[in-house]
Parts: structure tokens; sequence; C-alpha cells
């Protein structure tokens, strides 16, 4: 890969890590650094969508398993990540980027509805996009949304940017012997249920061909080089398993 490989990129961030060291909600001091990175590619010229998951406010399988309905559960998880796309929104204009949260459900007085057309003129003048409740339906998660965005927006580069350092034989959470695979076929992601994202996201990316790089979200610099081409974290792409 050569220096500004990526002209047009999907970032999905992980609601669950923006926690970070807070105690609850979002840690502003990580929220305030991953928007200085997503300024710094902006300012390298790349046009950036963005999708925030919602897991450190609620998750809809959480909110069931404790008894509540689950769609209902999901609609609280799909209203958390257009919270957290609130809060980048507003970090990223105080970081000097024009930012536009379209929420996948109507939610007029805060920020506009998804349309893929106005997404894309958005980014054609060097506004961030923040592609907020998810997909819009229950069942899903803010990964098939990124999948999702990233095929209608015809994203070169979909970044999964979480809590390990890429993709591994194993959940490396549990396992502490389990293999870093540096790069990876959606295949064999598939065939061995590589757990870092759902099925669903992994199909809709290798479909359409989106490389699929997977990084972790605490590594400071890491989106700008995955943007640049760099060899960070692991890369998902075509080929036979
Ligand atoms: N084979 C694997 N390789 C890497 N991570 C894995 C794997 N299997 C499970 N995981 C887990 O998947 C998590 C990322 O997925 P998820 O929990 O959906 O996070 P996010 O909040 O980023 O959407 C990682 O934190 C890791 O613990
Ligand atoms: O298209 C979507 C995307 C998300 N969600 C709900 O929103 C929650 C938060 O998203 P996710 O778990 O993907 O967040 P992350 O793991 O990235 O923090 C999910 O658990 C679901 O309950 C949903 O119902 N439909």
């Amino acid at each position: 890969m050569t220096q500004g490989t990526y002209k047009r990129i999907l970032l999905k961030l992980s609601g669950e890590a923006l926690l970070g060291q807070a105690e609850s909600g979002i840690d502003a001091g990580l929220l305030a650094r991953l928007a200085a990175e997503v300024a710094d590619c902006v300012t390298g010229g790349a046009q950036v969508g963005l999708v925030i998951g919602g897991g450190n406010l609620f998750r809809g399988a959480g909110l069931a398993a404790g008894g509540m309905d689950r769609v209902t559960g999901d609609q609280m998880g799909m209203l958390a990540t257009v919270m957290n796309a609130l809060a980048m929104q507003d970090a990223l204009e105080r970081a000097g980027v024009p930012a536009r949260v379209m929420s996948a459900l109507r939610i007029d007085q805060v920020c506009e509805g998804f349309s893929r057309r106005r997404a894309v003129e958005h980014l054609r003048r060097g506004r961030v996009v923040l592609f907020a409740a998810g997909t819009g339906n229950p069942f899903f998660t803010t990964d098939s949304a990124a999948s999702l965005r990233a095929a209608e927006i015809g994203a070169d580069l979909l970044v999964k940017a979480t809590k390990v350092d890429g993709i591994y034989s194993d959940d490396p959470m549990r396992n502490p012997q389990a293999r870093f695979y540096k790069r990876v076929t959606y295949e064999r992601v598939l065939q061995e249920r590589l757990g870092v994202m759902d099925t669903t996201a992994i199909v809709l990316c290798r479909d359409h061909g989106i490389p699929l790089r997977v990084m972790n979200i605490y590594t400071p610099g890491a989106l700008v080089r995955a943007v640049a081409g760099d060899d960070i974290g692991s890369l998902v792409e075509p080929g036979p398993s």
C-alpha cells in the first residue's frame, strides 16, 4: 500500500470503548483525542464517514437479558448511538472539522435524517458524516450498519476501531494463547467464526469488495496510519481461504 491510498473511509468506533477511563458514558479525553485523529485524516484529504456504537450506554441484548422486550431494548441501543454521535459531532466541531449527524431514525429537531445522496454531498464538501441509529432496525448491530453505509457511500476502506489490536484465532480477551492474524480472508473469518465482527457485517464487506481493517481504538495515531495505507492491525481482504 502506498501513502494516501484511501480517499473515502468509513470508520466504525466501538461505543463500549468510548467509556475509556470514565465510570459511565463517555471519556471526554478519549473523545477529544479520537476527534483530533479524525480531523487529521480530513486535513490529509480523506473523506470520513463515522458509525459509532452504543455499547457504553445500552445494548438491546443486554436489556432483553434483564427481561425487557428485545425490540424496545434495540430501540434504546439505537438511540444510545445517536447520543454518542452527537458527542462526537460536538468534539469534531471543537477540533475545527465540520460534521453532520444523520440518523436512520427520524429525530428532526436533533439531527438530519439519513439520505445517501446528501451524505455523499456532505463528504465531498469535507464534512464528516456521523451515521447514527445503526441501520434503523432492531436485531442488527452497528457493525452491520458500518458495512451497509460503507457500501452505500462507496467507501474504499472500512476501519473497525475496537478494544483489541486486530483479529486473532480466538477471542484474545478470553484466550491469551490466541494467534494474531495480520492478514486474513473474509472466508476464513466466516469459516473460523472469528468473532471480532458479526457475520452480517463480514458478508456485506465480502460481497461488495470492501477491505476491512481492524485495529485498536486506544493506539494513538492508528487511524491516520490506517487511512495512509500503513499495515496496522489486521486486514481482511478477498482471496482463497
Ligand atoms: N477472533 C477474534 N479476534 C479478535 N477479537 C475477537 C475475536 N473473537 C472475539 N473477539 C472480541 O470481539 C471484540 C470486538 O467486538 P465487539 O464486542 O462487537 O466490539 P465493539 O464494541 O468494538 O463493536 C473484541 O474486544 C474481542 O474481545
Ligand atoms: O442497526 C442497529 C444497530 C444497533 N442496534 C442496537 O444498538 C445497540 C448498540 O450498538 P452496538 O452493540 O453495535 O454497539 P457497540 O458494540 O459498537 O458499542 C445494539 O446492541 C442494538 O441493541 C440496533 O438495534 N440496530
